[in-house]
């Protein structure tokens, strides 16, 4: 991939995508809180579930629009969006081809090969509570003559020129989303795209029981520094902790 000008931003979450603590119901330390409102089991059912958003999402400004990046990024950030990364390109007509490879032999396959490689296009990661129809939404049907009937004031009414220079691409669900990240970011991007779902399992599985006995004892100590405290305090449970066990080997002369 021949990579213009190479930028990857990896942007600070904004407060609305940062995983919220889900701490206010336990703190205050509120007199109707008793003993057993401490037990794990309890708290569980007090705290909401942790809302994080993390769902990603391809967006691409093709060739025909890269006059309006400027414009359309700032869209992007009016809309909510977190942009994670984000990179100029210029594809070759080969890697236009494997990119769109699910039209290929379609009618207008070649043109759009052509189109997607004649000149630098802008991708971007973005971040948002379900990206993947955020981002559909705001860009609007393939067809701009069509999107300017139905979804007047959408990307593609706005920006698009005809039915192959449509302005913006956005992936259209997350196996393609994760597709077409790793292909566009190959480097940086390793890990498979957390659903929500997986999300939550993730956390209820790994992080939550730990978590929660912390907060326990944190709330019966009541420490001066409650954050230092239970950070020591995870160190102390982490139940990955490496157990090094056995004698303690003094080494002689
Ligand atoms: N009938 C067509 N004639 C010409 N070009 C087309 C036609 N249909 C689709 N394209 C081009 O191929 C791209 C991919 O088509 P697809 O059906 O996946 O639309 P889309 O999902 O709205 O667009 P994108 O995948 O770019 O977000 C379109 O964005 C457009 O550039």
């Amino acid at each position: 991939m021949d990579i213009e000008d190479d930028e990857i931003l990896q942007s600070d979450f904004q407060d609305e995508n940062r995983p919220s603590s889900g701490l206010s119901s336990v703190s205050g330390g509120s007199s109707s809180i008793g003993d057993e409102d401490y037990k794990p089991e309890n708290m569980a059912s007090r705290m909401p579930p942790p809302q994080i958003y993390v769902e990603r999402t391809l967006a691409i400004i093709k060739p025909d629009a890269m006059d309006k990046a400027n414009e359309i990024e700032d869209i992007i950030l009016r809309n909510g969006f977190t942009v994670i990364q984000k990179r100029k390109v210029h594809l070759s007509p080969e890697q236009a081809s494997d990119f769109y490879v699910e039209h290929y032999g379609k009618m207008f396959f070649p043109s759009l090969v052509a189109y997607m490689s004649s000149a630098p296009i802008g991708v971007f990661v973005l971040a948002k509570e379900k990206a993947i129809k955020a981002w559909r939404e705001l860009i609007g049907p393939t067809n701009p003559f069509k999107a300017r009937e139905t979804h007047p004031g959408c990307l593609r009414d706005t920006y698009g020129k005809d039915q192959t220079r449509n302005a913006v691409h956005g992936s259209e669900s997350f196996l393609s989303a994760e597709r077409e990240i790793r292909f566009m970011f190959h480097d940086s991007i390793v890990e498979p795209i957390a659903t929500e779902q997986a999300v939550k399992i993730y956390l209820s599985k790994e992080v939550n029981p730990t978590l929660l006995q912390g907060l326990t004892e944190l709330c019966k100590t009541k420490p001066g520094d409650p954050v230092i405290w239970l950070a020591d305090w995870l160190v102390d449970h982490n139940p990955n902790k490496p157990n090094i066990g056995g004698p303690v080997v003094t080494e002689t002369e």
